[in-house]
């Protein structure tokens, strides 16, 4: 992948920055972690491609969710807040009577950019795709393009990102379709999610591999549940005309935002309970139970959630996270403190995130003193002792994240423009103070 670009906080003045608290003693807590944004979108995606309304039950409430309710709003499936839930959908594929042209406010969320377009083309009206400076750099081509070879009528300006049109003429053909979904994975869930609704359902034959992919197993699940019948076959996926109905759907705990909060004891000593961490889950977020262990954490999953107790000294890893991918700025902070070298693989599709993610952990890691350096598809980790001052965030929640695991250790950690935390979890400054409060949430 080409090198991306780094996207600034939009003069966000520094005296904005948090100053992120260092523990000064083992920690305590018990946590709770806002719903899965990839759960919720998807649910939220299903339900108003499904025949009735559905309640979504523990959603998600922040920036990114709330940008996929307001693009489904614009689409024809309008959503209410209820006190159980948020209840969504479906879709009016009738669209007669609406103005013939509305457009969709993307922020920086891969999944409404992703997941959305197939809906417009399955609508009947002219629907224009733009958000943040930061969106614009991030790759579309190789799904708007197996759209159009499944029918849809796309205008876009050649460089491959939003801003993009899509067309709707009242329904899309489907059919086979081939597809490198090698730049995000969301390429391939979109056309599976979206596909029950196409005429003739659609049948997906990669072409290059694809990463993140426990966010491929999510989206068969859940079409699963809402009552669709996909396979997989190798690298080839088929998704058939359905009528989807489901009811209700209960969405998990987001264990990627939990993922600052489980390494925090590897780093203090002590404890952290995440509540309501589910026994199993497709969230990639689930195989941080496995690396606490391996790092030397105790580490029980009960009914009250996951417990995590830290003691000692973390050692170097050799990690592969193109599974994982958006765990990475969390575990290179964590790593920073480890007493041997590591190395981060697998994720060169990090720098068409919300930034070129290993561009700026590689120089905001080392402007603190870390030994941290860009390889082609990661990043390397020397141990280096650190020292306070400012840290970028380049409007990517989960820099926010890295930040504050650095200044458990580091005095003087100032992370610039916490709120764009608020992609994903909107409380996450708070969390994190109550954690090393001893104050439970
Ligand atoms: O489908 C999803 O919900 C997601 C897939 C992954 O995208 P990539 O495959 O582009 O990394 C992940 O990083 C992102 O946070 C959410
Ligand atoms: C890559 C991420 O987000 P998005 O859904 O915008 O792709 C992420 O949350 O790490």
């Amino acid at each position: 992948m080409p090198r991306g670009a780094l996207c600034d906080s939009g003069g966000v003045p520094e005296e904005n920055a948090w100053t992120a608290p260092v523990a000064l003693d083992k920690i305590d807590a018990t946590v709770r972690v806002p719903g899965s944004k990839s759960i919720t979108n998807r649910a939220y995606v299903l339900a108003a491609l499904s025949a009735e309304p559905t309640l979504v039950r523990d959603p998600l409430d922040s920036r990114d969710a709330r940008l996929m309710l307001g693009a489904l709003a614009a689409l024809g499936a309008e959503s209410e807040h209820t006190a159980r839930g948020v209840r969504v959908g479906p879709f009016r594929l009738d669209q007669a009577g609406e103005p013939a042209e509305t457009s969709i406010a993307l922020g920086n969320a891969g999944t409404v950019a992703r997941f959305t377009p197939p809906l417009a083309a399955l609508g009947s009206r002219t629907v224009h795709f733009d958000g943040d400076e930061a969106i614009r750099r991030r790759p579309v081509a190789p799904l708007l393009s197996a759209l159009s070879a499944l029918g849809a009528d796309i205008d876009d300006d050649g460089r491959g990102a939003p801003p993009f049109t899509v067309r709707g003429h009242g329904g899309l053909r489907g059919g086979p379709v081939e597809l490198d979904s090698s730049a995000s994975s969301q390429f391939l869930s979109s056309l599976l999610l979206a596909g029950p609704a196409f005429a003739e359902g659609i049948t997906v034959r990669l072409t290059g591999t694809v990463p993140s992919e426990p966010h491929i197993a999510m989206t068969i699940d859940m079409l699963r549940r809402f009552g669709a019948d996909p396979e997989r076959d190798g690298t080839t996926f088929h998704v058939p005309a359905r009528t989807l109905s489901l009811g209700e759907y209960v969405v998990e705990p987001d264990l990627s935002t939990a993922a600052p909060f489980v390494v925090a004891p590897l780093l203090t000593g002590g404890t952290v309970r995440i509540s309501g961490w589910p026994s199993t889950s497709t969230q990639p977020g689930a195989w941080l139970r496995e690396l606490a262990t391996d790092l030397g954490a105790e580490v029980t999953l009960d009914s009250g959630g996951l417990t995590v107790t830290g003691s000692g000294p973390i050692q170097g890893q050799l990690l592969d996270l193109h599974e994982v991918g958006e765990l990475t700025p969390v575990l290179a902070a964590l790593l920073c403190f480890a007493e041997g070298p590591s190395v981060l693989s697998g994720v060169a599709h990090l720098r068409g995130h919300e930034t070129d993610r290993l561009a700026a952990l590689a120089r905001e890691l080392t402007a603190l003193g870390g030994n941290v350096t860009e390889t082609e598809d990661g990043l390397r980790i020397e141990p280096s002792p650190l020292h306070g001052g400012l840290f970028h965030t380049y409007d990517d929640h989960r820099l926010v994240m890295a930040g504050a695991v650095l200044g458990l250790r580091v005095a003087g950690v100032r992370v610039e423009n916490p709120a764009t935390v608020g992609k994903t979890f909107p409380g996450f400054v708070e969390a994190w103070q109550s954690m090393l409060s001893g104050r439970d949430r």
